[in-house]
């Protein structure tokens, strides 16, 4: 029952001979928001693009919903990409689509459902980011923050179990970054969808995340995990104390 969403063992990750991440091993559990943070250049994002299959890790094993990643080639590996959702930093909205066609496309061209049917999805998925109402606008009339919502939107256009995202409230005002954790948290325990999500924003990170990841440079790799309350109360490690003691930043 309690079988992780994810699992990732003894990963190696870098680029050509240059290894950034040095044996990182974690589980994901089902359900969970799963937030991996870090100061810049940690590594944090290569994490993600090994996560998502975007690159592949020099070594070690990714397990996504039960099936390796990491062994997995071709058309079997493409029909497990669509069991998890990625939504980028910069949102990568088709900037000629309107938002409804955004959150259609990822439907059109991976369902063999009609028009009609996709249509009634993509708007269901838009009404539960609450946007229904834009949906014939083009992404670059919206908020940043609005844009980030229909960028979530498309990332869950064909149910997925995972939902990963790069940076939620990049560039965000607080009130508006604040949103977004709001809307994470309630897609989380609707419909059960696990997030794992890349940020350093300190207040995100204390509202959503169930379990924190810590990487460090200095290790090439993980300086703690658990609940972020735990790290921030009770680690006992000097570079977690002092991400968690920051101010949280207005
Ligand atoms: N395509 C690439 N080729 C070579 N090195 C890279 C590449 N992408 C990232 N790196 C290097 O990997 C290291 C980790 O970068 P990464 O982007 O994963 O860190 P990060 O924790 O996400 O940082 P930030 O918070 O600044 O986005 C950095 O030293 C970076 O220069």
């Amino acid at each position: 029952m309690s079988e992780p969403i994810i699992r990732a063992e003894h990963l190696v990750c870098g680029y050509d001979d240059k290894v950034i991440l040095d044996d990182v091993s974690f589980e994901v559990k089902r359900g969970e928001v799963f937030v991996i943070l870090g100061g810049s250049g940690c590594g944090k994002s290569t994490l993600l693009k090994n996560l998502i299959g975007l690159y592949r890790p020099l070594s070690g094993r990714i397990w996504l919903a039960g099936e390796e990643l990491t062994a997995l080639d071709g058309a079997a590996r493409l029909a497990l990409y669509r069991r998890f959702g990625v939504a980028y930093q910069s949102g990568a909205l088709f900037g000629s689509l309107s938002v409804l066609e955004n959150v259609m496309l990822p439907l059109t061209e991976h369902t063999t459902l009609d028009a009609a049917a996709v249509e009634l999805i993509a708007r269901l998925k838009l009404r539960l980011v609450g946007l229904e109402a834009f949906a014939d606008y083009v992404p670059a009339s919206l908020s940043g923050g609005m844009q980030k919502r229909v960028a979530i939107a498309r990332a869950i256009a064909l149910d997925p179990e995972i939902v990963f995202l790069d940076e939620p409230s990049a560039g965000l005002d607080p009130v508006t970054g604040a949103g977004l954790d709001a809307l994470i948290l309630q897609l989380s325990h609707s419909l059960g969808l696990t997030f794992v999500v890349v940020t350093h924003e300190l207040a995100s990170i204390m509202a959503i995340a169930d379990t924190a990841l810590m990487l460090d440079a200095s290790v090439r790799g993980v300086i703690a995990v658990g609940p972020p309350a735990e790290l921030a109360n009770h680690s006992p490690d000097d570079r977690v104390q002092r991400f968690f003691q920051r101010k949280v930043a207005a």
